[in-house]
């Protein structure tokens, strides 16, 4: 018999086409973690789809939400988070960035920051992270169990870096140790999963093409091709890394990825504020998806990403928060930040110039479009039934109370989108009072629970 629970009340998710829905006084049946069923609990059939199932249903005040898809965080990050961003983005690296980094050797080290990340990334309601770990494989495996033990879906890349420029203390010893060493930690992941059940999936992450060789870079789109795992890297994430490949390579960032065998229905590249036409039709043609920063490139990019332009030409675009490159592990805000930045990119910054020759006309990310690149665009993105309320997608859900112990000025308002618009710009993590992951409570009363 399967496990079932139905979930009841009112609901804001993102139809087939990413316009956000209000589902007032829903049912949502979930068997084994994924929904078989979502109706109007007035149906007629409601009464036999809930059945003899545990009743789970909303409080008045309370309503449903996707959980969030966080496609981009360094985690070993998180023990800097909001430090030296005021740095340029080599700078930072070099300075700051690799020395953290390389302390994660220790691997005791690893496991009290990946815990403490993964829990304050729950209770913001992020129910699927894309993350970065480091180059050490042990230790990276750290992240996979924080991620299991606490609950959350968690995509993991061990980090090669072995090119030249790399600091000595804080690099793979050659290209084929790099490769090898990803080989090993795909098959730890995937036997994890295999014997746990856990919602974890490896990644292969070269850091970005200034810090691989191409022989690794060759090797890794080799293990791509074989093995059909997750691809991440960065990618014309800035002025200085567009033009350092461009210089190395001849082509641009992307081109040069897909050269190496980079690109393809499961990769997926951040920041991707420099793209031409070009780039932008092979994002669209491989299927690559694009993870949209936009605390992070207000301090590294050099510009902001025309995100509504990418996904008009058909790339799939979801966000993500880049700990610590954004100091802020909320996708809730990287929600609101891509409002706002994209604002910046139609008007234009500089008052000196006049309205017509000052910004990017049609850039403007509306708060439901920004919501659905948050949850249904994150889905789509790492090509996995997660991001929806729907039939067939996991029970991610993030459960919100807008009048509880922490109430949002919500006073009259009746019409949901304004609900919705209201929760979306001001809720707090106090306002997320439980959080599901694939059927399973991973927050309750706003609080992690720990030990699955
Ligand atoms: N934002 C950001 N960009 C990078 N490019 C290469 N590594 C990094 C990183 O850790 N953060």
């Amino acid at each position: 018999m399967p496990d079932r629970t139905v979930f009841r009340g009112t609901a804001f998710s993102c139809d087939a086409d990413d316009r956000v829905q209000a589902l007032v006084d829903h049912l949502f049946v979930v068997e084994d973690g994924f929904i078989t069923a979502v109706l109007p609990a007035d149906d007629p059939a409601a009464a036999e789809a809930v059945g003899d199932a545990e009743a789970v249903s909303t409080q008045p005040g309370q309503y449903w939400l996707p959980g969030f898809v966080d496609l981009h965080v360094h985690a070993p990050q998180w023990a800097q988070a909001g430090t030296a961003l005021d740095l340029p983005l080599a700078d930072w690296l070099r300075q700051h960035t690799f020395p953290l980094e390389a302390r994660f050797a220790d691997v005791d080290f690893a496991r009290r920051v990946y815990a403490s990340l993964v829990a304050e990334l729950l209770a913001r309601g992020t129910t699927t992270a894309l993350y970065f770990a480091t180059v050490h494989p042990t230790s990276s495996l750290e992240l996979v169990l924080a991620c299991a033990a606490a609950g959350q879906r968690g995509l993991v890349g061990k980090v090669v870096m072995d090119g030249p420029d790399n600091p000595d203390f804080y690099k793979d010893a050659d290209a084929s140790a790099a490769v090898a060493d990803t080989g090993w930690f795909i098959r730890r992941v995937q036997e994890l999963r295999a014997a746990t059940g856990a919602e974890v999936y490896p990644v292969i992450t070269p850091r970005f093409i200034p810090s691989c060789t191409d022989e690794a870079l060759a090797g890794l789109g080799a293990l791509a091709r074989d093995l059909g795992v997750h691809v991440q890297s960065h990618c014309a994430e800035s002025d200085w890394e567009s033009s350092h490949v461009r210089e190395r390579t001849g082509r641009s960032d992307s081109a040069a990825l897909d050269g190496f065998g980079l690109l393809g229905e499961r990769s997926v590249l951040a920041h991707c504020v420099h793209l031409d036409d070009d780039d932008v039709a092979l994002f669209a043609s491989t299927g690559t998806a694009v993870a949209h920063c936009p605390l992070s490139n207000a301090f590294f990019g050099d510009a902001v990403a025309p995100v509504r332009r990418y996904a008009r030409a058909g790339v799939d675009v979801g966000l993500g928060t880049d700990i610590s490159g954004g100091f802020d592990p909320s996708l809730w805000s990287a929600i609101r930040q891509t409002v706002t930045s994209s604002r910046m990119l139609e008007s234009g910054v500089d008052a000196a110039q006049p309205p017509a020759a000052r910004g990017v006309p049609d850039s403007r990310v509306t708060f439901e479009q920004a919501f659905a690149l948050a949850t249904a665009g994150g889905g789509r993105s790492l090509s996995l039934p997660i991001g929806r309320l729907a039939e067939g997608y996991a029970w991610d859900a993030q459960l919100i109370d807008v009048v509880g112990h922490r109430p949002l000025p919500i006073f009259d308002d009746d019409e949901p989108e304004r609900i919705l618009q209201r929760i979306i710009t001001l809720a707090t993590p106090a306002n997320i009072r439980a959080v599901w992951v694939q059927g399973r409570k991973v927050v309750a009363d706003g609080e992690v629970v720990v030990g699955h």
